[in-house]
């Protein structure tokens, strides 16, 4: 059988599209990041947006910390994700500032330190930048596989949240074999 028609399993695209993000040459990287923060510097939803969610890069994701820098330039309300340990698989959104502590999860992630009195109800936000690990032309993405985004999401339209996945092109795949709860994004920034 010829290699190109077996179907991988979701796991394996998840290993070879994450192995593949990690070995974007640096001047490519870096290009392709420059074509991302032109694209969010010009998006017209961004000038209404007040609360925005964002991702601190790990794992060779787009570099979010220009785009933060920017966000805070502009006044705008940076929220980070952190893990929810009183609501599994769920994420909850903390205010991120110029001095804000971080600590690390469980998966060597940086997050804000939890403090219940700081949760902003995910309904509030605006925008909510979203990290992916492969996507396909319709928008269709896979993530590390916790669910946190598609449940976070699954009503997006309902509660006025705008999504927008970041993404190098050598994460493009020809089809995400979605599962009921997977979610479409409205728009994927591909640099
Ligand atoms: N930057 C960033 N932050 C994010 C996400 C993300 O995709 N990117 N997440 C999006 O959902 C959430 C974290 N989700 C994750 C889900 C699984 C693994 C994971 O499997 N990690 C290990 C193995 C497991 C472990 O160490 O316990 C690995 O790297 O293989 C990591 C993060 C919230 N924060
Ligand atoms: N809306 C939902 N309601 C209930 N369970 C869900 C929902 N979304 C995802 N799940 C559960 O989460 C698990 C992981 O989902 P999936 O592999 O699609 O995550 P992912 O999209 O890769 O990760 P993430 O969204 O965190 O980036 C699934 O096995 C599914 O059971």
């Amino acid at each position: 059988m010829h290699l190109k028609s077996v179907a991988l399993t979701t796991e394996e695209i998840r290993r070879i599209v994450r192995q593949r993000r990690r070995d974007l040459v640096i001047s490519e990287r870096l290009h392709a990041e420059q074509s991302i923060y032109r694209q969010i510097y010009q998006h017209p939803k961004l000038l209404s947006a007040k609360k925005i969610a964002i991702f601190l890069s790990f794992d060779g994701e787009v570099n979010t910390q220009p785009i933060i820098e920017y966000l805070w330039q502009q006044n705008k309300s940076v929220y980070l994700p952190i893990i929810d340990l009183t609501n599994p698989h769920h994420l909850a959104f903390l205010p991120y500032h110029r001095h804000s502590q971080l600590t690390t999860n469980k998966f060597g992630i940086a997050e804000p330190i939890y403090d219940v009195d700081k949760i902003l109800p995910y309904q509030s936000l605006d925008i909510v930048f979203t990290p992916l690990v492969a996507f396909d032309h319709r928008n269709y993405r896979i993530g590390m596989g916790g669910g946190f985004y598609d449940r976070l999401l699954q009503n997006y339209q309902h509660d006025n949240i705008y999504p927008i996945g970041l993404a190098f092109k050598c994460q493009q795949i020809k089809y995400v074999a979605n599962q009921s709860w997977d979610i479409q994004l409205p728009e994927i920034i591909i640099g």
